[in-house]
């Protein structure tokens, strides 16, 4: 808990040129409090005998005199505050002085120059500055902006549209709760996750403020504006959270009404104003008597917010604004009064933490949760499994991993704490495998290990199984392909020979072969165009078999055709290369195009722009057309590509078809089958295929 004073400064704002200095000095001690003395001549106009006081001093913490900036301002006043609320107490600062003494200047800060940022701003820097810093927690800051104005009060953040008056936002109203804690419903709190966010929330508030016009300041704000910034913070794993929060509050302007000479409408303005100003005084006049035990907060919305501010939980400073103009001086006097009656009230400030609420709230749900779970099952769960419920899990999962069944099953039931204990377990007997653990682990280990040798064996004598299928499926089709080479050379020269097939429908491929083994390459043709697409080389897919691919590859490796594809592919390449780096062009020239046209759009009497931008027109068009070429060339190769490939696929047919009915029919069973069910039902669809001609051939030759 930190037990401490309000801190009370005073900043003298530079006087105007038609100003007249009142007379003041000030001792600015750097040690304790600095002084500030007012001299008021007495006026001879009251006479000689005149008792009126000549002289006013007055303490302060510190006092910026005129030449005071706004950092210097920042770092003596705001910045060990913000560091309190970052380390999780309240705090508050508050501006009080008459209209145009600079309060609105020192809390938000000016518009001309970046250099006259005030606090608010600077603190909102400052603190994400620090949050991004700090890594050890997780912060939340959310932002609220609270304008009373005639004891109402007005969300300034109300996020759905820049108010066009004070009506038009959110009224903001006062709860309290039975522990007499005070609640603002309705005034939303703005989630800002940086420094730009929170900024743009203070700027929309800022827009939303009331500003009327009175005699004594064209701009002048005469309402009560509280910005607040809201912490909270968690270091991870930790069930507490802090929460703290900073007022940076602008009041409006405490002259005195007379003095202001408004009235009507503005007059009513002032009384309300005035009106809280005077609850706030009388809060303060109440907390500097130690022995008042009741305290009139509740009489003013603004001493009802700031209640916590004002001799409770909250590190609260003052910044007395004073205007030493010769006509302001009674108001600064006014002002420095009520100063020194704040500089008594004492304030305890305590940390702001609590057990997380999330926290709280899970565990209630998780007792909740057993509860029902009790109702249901009868049982009331612990959190640790009975002496019993342990010697009957180790039976359960001993029988489990003795199982030799790979199907057997270790049913628990429906306990996280016994699954828990199941895992933890056979995680245990997993680690131990290497070591040299006795009984029943050692058992389980040796069976386990078992279990798996058995798998790798069978998963060994498979892909062995697979491999040698593989060996035996590519040197058959190496064979095959050998064949039909040799066949086709004898073919070549067979019809070199002038032997045509047409003569002699069955010429002996082969001398050395069975006729029946005899087939014409015609036949062999016309045989792949009757069964169209052979059942193993085109599946009902459209894929090969894998075997096919195989060899289909080694086929295509050596065929002429190949080169023209693998030239066409080339090809193909540039011209893609080409089209796209044309494309790309295109687009710039499109883009440069567009800006032309909106160029020529704001400068419609420049026609030398009009006349680029015809000629960038022209020079698009005929890259475009070029493009559309290239498209139609680039299809033209595809189909190209596509049709050698299909002639390939053909000639590939009529080589297996030739190359297998050069071997003798019998020597089909000789033909191991793949083990792969599909390439099996085809090559046994195929040779069915082939003693049918082969009957059909037997036929019409004894005929
Ligand atoms: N320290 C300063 N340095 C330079 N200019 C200042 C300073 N203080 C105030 N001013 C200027 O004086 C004018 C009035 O100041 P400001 O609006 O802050 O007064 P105020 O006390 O907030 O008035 P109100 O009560 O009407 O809101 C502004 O133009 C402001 O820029």
């Amino acid at each position: 808990m930190v037990k401490e004073t309000i801190r009370v400064y005073a900043r003298v704002k530079p006087l105007g040129r038609q100003q007249q200095a009142g007379i003041y000095s000030v001792d600015d001690n750097e040690k304790s409090l600095s002084s500030l003395e007012i001299i008021v001549p007495r006026d001879l106009a009251d006479g000689f005998v005149n008792n009126k006081r000549e002289s006013y001093k007055f303490k302060f913490q510190k006092i910026f005199d005129q030449e005071a900036k706004q950092d210097v301002v920042f770092d003596s006043i705001a910045k060990p505050v913000a560091e309190c609320v970052l380390a999780g107490y309240n705090g508050t600062i508050f501006a009080y002085g008459q209209t145009g003494s600079g309060k609105t200047f020192t809390i938000t800060g000016g518009a001309e120059r970046y250099s006259d940022r005030g606090i608010i701003p600077r603190t909102l820097s400052y603190i994400f500055d620090q949050l991004q810093k700090d890594s050890s927690k997780v912060y939340t800051t959310h932002v609220s902006y609270l304008e009373i104005y005639n004891e109402c009060g007005y969300d300034l953040l109300d996020p759905r549209h820049e108010a066009s008056g004070l009506e038009d936002l959110p009224k903001v109203t006062i709860m309290e709760d039975p522990d007499q804690n005070i609640h603002l419903k309705n005034l939303s709190l703005q989630q800002a996750t940086n420094e730009e966010e929170a900024l743009n929330l203070l700027f929309l508030g800022d827009t939303n403020r009331m500003i009327a016009e009175t005699p004594m300041n064209q701009a002048s704000t005469r309402s009560h504006c509280i910005f607040t910034i809201h912490i909270s913070s968690k270091e991870p794993g930790s069930a507490t959270v802090q929460h703290s929060k900073l007022h940076l509050v602008d009041l409006a302007g405490s002259e005195r009404v007379a003095k202001t000479g408004v009235g009507g409408h503005l007059l009513t303005e002032a009384k309300y104003i005035n009106l809280s100003l005077h609850y706030l005084e009388q809060v303060i006049i109440a907390l500097a008597e130690k022995k008042r035990s009741h305290i009139p907060y509740r009489n003013s919305m603004m001493t009802s917010v700031l209640r916590d501010s004002l001799g409770g939980n909250c590190l609260t400073t003052m910044i007395a604004t004073l205007s030493i103009d010769k006509r302001n001086i009674d108001e600064s006097i006014a002002t420095c009064r009520f100063a020194q009656r704040v500089a008594l009230i004492k304030n305890e400030a305590v940390l702001n933490e609590e057990i997380d609420p999330r926290l709280v709230r899970l565990k209630k749900e998780i007792q909740e949760l057993k509860d029902e779970l009790a109702l249901v099952t009868g049982k009331q769960r612990t959190s640790e499994l009975s002496q019993e419920e342990l010697l009957r899990l180790d039976e359960l999962l001993e029988t489990f991993l003795e199982d030799n069944d790979p199907d057997s099953t270790l049913d628990v039931g429906a306990d996280m704490r016994k699954i828990k204990y199941c895992f933890i377990h056979v995680k245990v007997f997993l680690l131990n495998l290497d070591g040299s653990a006795a009984g029943t682990e050692n058992k389980l280990k040796t069976f386990t290990v078992e279990k798996c040798q058995k798998k790798c064996n069978t998963v060994e004598r498979y892909c062995k199984g697979v491999k040698q299928l593989n060996y035996i499926l590519v040197n058959m089709l190496k064979k095959e392909k050998k064949k039909a080479q040799d066949a086709l050379f004898q073919l070549n020269a067979a019809s070199a020979c002038s032997t045509v097939f047409e003569q002699s429908p069955s010429i002996n491929l082969e001398e050395s072969q069975s006729p029946s083994s005899c087939f014409s390459l015609k036949e062999a043709k016309d045989f792949s165009s009757s069964v169209h697409r052979l059942p193993f080389l085109s599946r009902k897919t459209g894929k090969m078999s894998l075997g096919c691919q195989e060899a289909f590859e080694v086929f295509k490796q050596d065929h002429a055709d190949s080169i023209t594809i693998e030239d066409n592919k080339q090809l193909l390449k540039q011209k893609f290369a080409e089209a796209k780096c044309l494309g790309e062009k295109l687009n710039e020239v499109r883009i440069k195009i567009s800006e032309y046209i909106l160029t020529s759009f704001y400068l419609l009497a420049d026609e030398i722009t009009a006349f680029r931008g015809y000629g960038k027109r022209f020079y698009y068009k005929a890259m475009f057309n070029r493009v559309k070429g290239l498209k139609i060339e680039i299809e033209h190769l595809q189909l190209l590509i596509k049709k050698v490939k299909m002639k390939l696929q053909k000639d590939f047919e009529v080589w297996c078809i030739l190359s297998y009915f050069r071997t003798p029919p019998s020597s089909s069973t000789s033909i191991p089958l793949t083990g792969d069910s599909q390439a099996d039902a085809d090559i046994l669809a195929f040779i069915k295929a082939r003693q049918n001609i082969l009957q059909k051939k037997g036929k019409s030759c004894q005929k």
